[in-house]
């Protein structure tokens, strides 16, 4: 007859902190399993975010925690990732091969949207997600290039009527810029623009996606409210540059993921720190806490504060990028982080969503 009992091994659980989910395991509601035969003990932790990376650690801490617990001789622990779909905004339909839609959005042009888009991506590929890349970006389409996908890329077409995304590092890529020569969307109005764009997300036989990074248009006008009103979206990321100009345009950003109901999961200052290439100095060009600031005041995380470097221009332009190139340098940690506290905040939406009982509201 074993003495150990469940809550002291659950008690022990509890004693690891998990960073991204901000809390214990039990609370975040990741343990699936206790066996308890004489001795030894058996547990099976499920983390609902993409960690690879992880996993081994978390279980050798839990192992060592539940060892010490009187009478145990020898812990198993299993932790293994398993993203669910958590719910979109409203009653938009979600799309059955795609479990969750990331939408990277900036109030402004050029403050590095798509890279963070792509390296973001590629960091959840790396943790283990299953992951694709829309490029709504439909003025600058740039993630095929990113990818290094040529620019005359073409997807492949199944039975006359689907998309067969291209792969690149091992994510799935769909972008306007495959279907059209480089002029055509200068011209088009906001209607064709988000009408394309509905067509190229639904009529893509994507691949069973934990994640699917939208990389939007910059800006927030009308484009951008209709993407956000007919795309099932899971949660925006904000991405923007440190100085005051660009961070009121991240309110904008923020205050209109707020009008269309779509939890903004966190903002990224890009290029917030320069790092002196020659003696290693680090410098906030354009003050600090910003971001931090902009998050607190807003209620969000701040996933990530992303050097400016010469690197990260050069390995995303040129088609490899950062996370992919130098997958262990400083910076890939920064955006392997930022993708795990992405993966996080949609696993606490999915957890919500999984325990709440189905409620409707009707107007009349
Ligand atoms: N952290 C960084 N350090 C250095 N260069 C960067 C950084 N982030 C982005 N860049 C570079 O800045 C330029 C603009 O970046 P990017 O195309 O990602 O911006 P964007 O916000 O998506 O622009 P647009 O909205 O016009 O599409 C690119 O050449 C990119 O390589």
């Amino acid at each position: 007859m074993s003495h150990i009992d469940r809550m002291s091994i659950e008690r022990a659980l509890s004693q690891y902190q998990d960073p991204y989910l901000k809390t214990d395991l039990i609370t975040a509601g990741c343990l699936r399993d206790i066996q308890i035969d004489q001795a030894r003990v058996t547990v099976e932790i499920e983390l609902g975010y993409a960690a690879a990376s992880l996993t081994a650690g978390i279980a050798q801490m839990l192992q060592v925690a539940v060892e010490a617990v009187e009478d145990v001789e020898a812990a198993k622990i299993n932790v293994r990732c398993v993203v669910r779909a958590a719910p979109a905004q409203g009653s938009i339909e979600a799309l059955g091969n795609v479990k969750n839609i990331i939408a990277v959005a900036s109030g402004k042009g050029g403050v590095g949207k798509s890279t963070t888009a792509v390296n973001l991506a590629l960091a959840l590929a790396r943790e283990g997600a299953s992951v694709g890349v829309l490029d709504a970006d439909i003025y600058g389409p740039s993630m095929g290039l990113m990818l290094g996908l040529p620019a005359n890329t073409r997807p492949e077409i199944k039975d006359q009527k689907l998309f067969i995304a291209p792969r690149a590092h091992g994510v799935q890529v769909m972008s306007m810029a495959f279907l059209v020569d480089e002029n055509t969307p200068v011209v088009w109005r906001g209607p064709m623009v988000s009408g394309a764009l509905m067509q190229l997300l639904t009529q893509t036989a994507w691949d069973d996606l934990d994640y699917l990074v939208v990389d939007m248009p910059p800006g927030t006008g009308d484009i951008q409210l209709t993407l956000a009103q007919k795309v099932p979206v899971t949660g925006a990321v904000i991405v923007t540059t440190p100085q005051d100009l660009a961070l009121l345009d991240a309110i904008k950003g923020i205050e209109m993921f707020n009008k269309v109901n779509i939890p903004v999961l966190g903002v990224v200052e890009n290029m917030a720190i320069h790092i002196c290439s020659q003696c290693g100095h680090a410098e906030h060009l354009f003050g600090e806490g910003g971001g931090e600031r902009l998050a607190e005041q807003y209620g969000v995380d701040l996933l990530a504060s992303m050097p400016l470097s010469m690197m990260i221009r050069e390995q995303a332009d040129g088609g490899t990028p950062t996370v992919v190139a130098e997958p262990e340098c400083q910076i890939s940690m920064i955006y392997q982080d930022m993708a795990r506290h992405v993966g996080a905040r949609i696993a606490e939406r999915a957890t919500d969503a999984q325990g709440m009982p189905n409620i409707s509201i009707s107007d009349d």
